[in-house]
């Protein structure tokens, strides 16, 4: 079943100075679903995600050619409200990052700042961020603890729920599980599962056997190029090109 595309990427071509990081990519990314970005150590995944909520602005001397549509409309349109796409399409990054502040403070610290001040509407929005990214009931006694003090595995779903807690409804995930003990990382892995009801998510991952739980679509990135987008099953079982192939077999990268 394809589901109302979400991103909309065409000939997007991402430059740091004079590095052509990405090249040509045409890509649609669909709502609801997870897509996972593959490929070799430096082949410009976390750069194409972060073309995608505009991280790359606070990058000096880059530059982007090309359109990304979310929703239809243009993200890199002049004008265009760069801290709403930030709310709207949040991250987690590869080491739980949460603030040295209260569990509480960490996940009212989004809507605080888009101006969300009536205490029982927090609350609410506390409580069901942290449902939502399952650890909820690990947390709820604490809430007035440093969210810091967490297992790394809780701190990246505070993060998660941080990212959700702004009325987001995308993820994008860099690595989310690399800096987790196994127990954890099979945590976010199904609460990924469970997130992409509500969420379209992103997800860049250096583990096959994970994209391959996880993930509805699969892209397979090699300097700066998408080499093959496509249904998860068919890139890990019947991949068409041979360089898929060579990668998934585990015969470079
Ligand atoms: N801030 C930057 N300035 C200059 N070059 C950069 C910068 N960030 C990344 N690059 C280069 O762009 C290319 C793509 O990097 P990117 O981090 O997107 O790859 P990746 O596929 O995510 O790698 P990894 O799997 O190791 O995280 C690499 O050659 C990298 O050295």
């Amino acid at each position: 079943m394809t589901n109302p595309i979400k991103f909309d990427i065409k000939d997007l071509d991402f430059y740091y100075g004079d590095f052509h990081a990405l090249k040509n990519i045409n890509m649609a990314i669909e709502s609801n679903k997870v897509t996972a970005f593959i490929g070799p150590s430096g082949c410009g995944k976390s750069t194409f995600l972060k073309t995608l909520n505009r991280m790359q602005d606070l990058v000096p001397g880059t530059r982007v050619d090309g359109l990304i549509r979310l929703d239809g409309e243009d993200i890199y349109q002049k004008n265009y409200n760069v801290n709403l796409l930030r709310k709207r399409v949040g991250m987690v990054f590869q080491h739980p990052n949460p603030f040295p502040k209260t569990i509480y403070d960490n996940i009212a610290y989004g809507p605080r700042t888009h101006g969300i001040k009536d205490r029982k509407e927090l609350d609410r929005i506390v409580e069901e961020s942290l449902k939502g990214a399952a650890v909820w009931e690990e947390v709820k006694d604490k809430l007035d603890r440093k969210a810091t003090d967490l297992s790394g595995g809780q701190q990246q779903r505070i993060c998660i729920a941080r990212a959700i807690a702004n009325d987001s409804d995308v993820l994008l995930m860099d690595e989310p599980t690399s800096a987790l003990d196994p127990i954890s990382t099979n945590k976010i892995e199904e609460l990924v599962h469970d997130l992409k009801n509500k969420y379209t998510v992103i997800i860049v991952t250096h583990n096959m056997q994970q994209a391959g739980r996880i993930s509805d679509k699969t892209a397979f990135f090699l300097t700066g190029e998408v080499v093959e987008f496509d249904d998860t099953e068919k890139i890990f079982s019947n991949p068409v090109d041979q360089r898929t192939n060579d990668y998934i077999s585990g015969r470079f990268g």
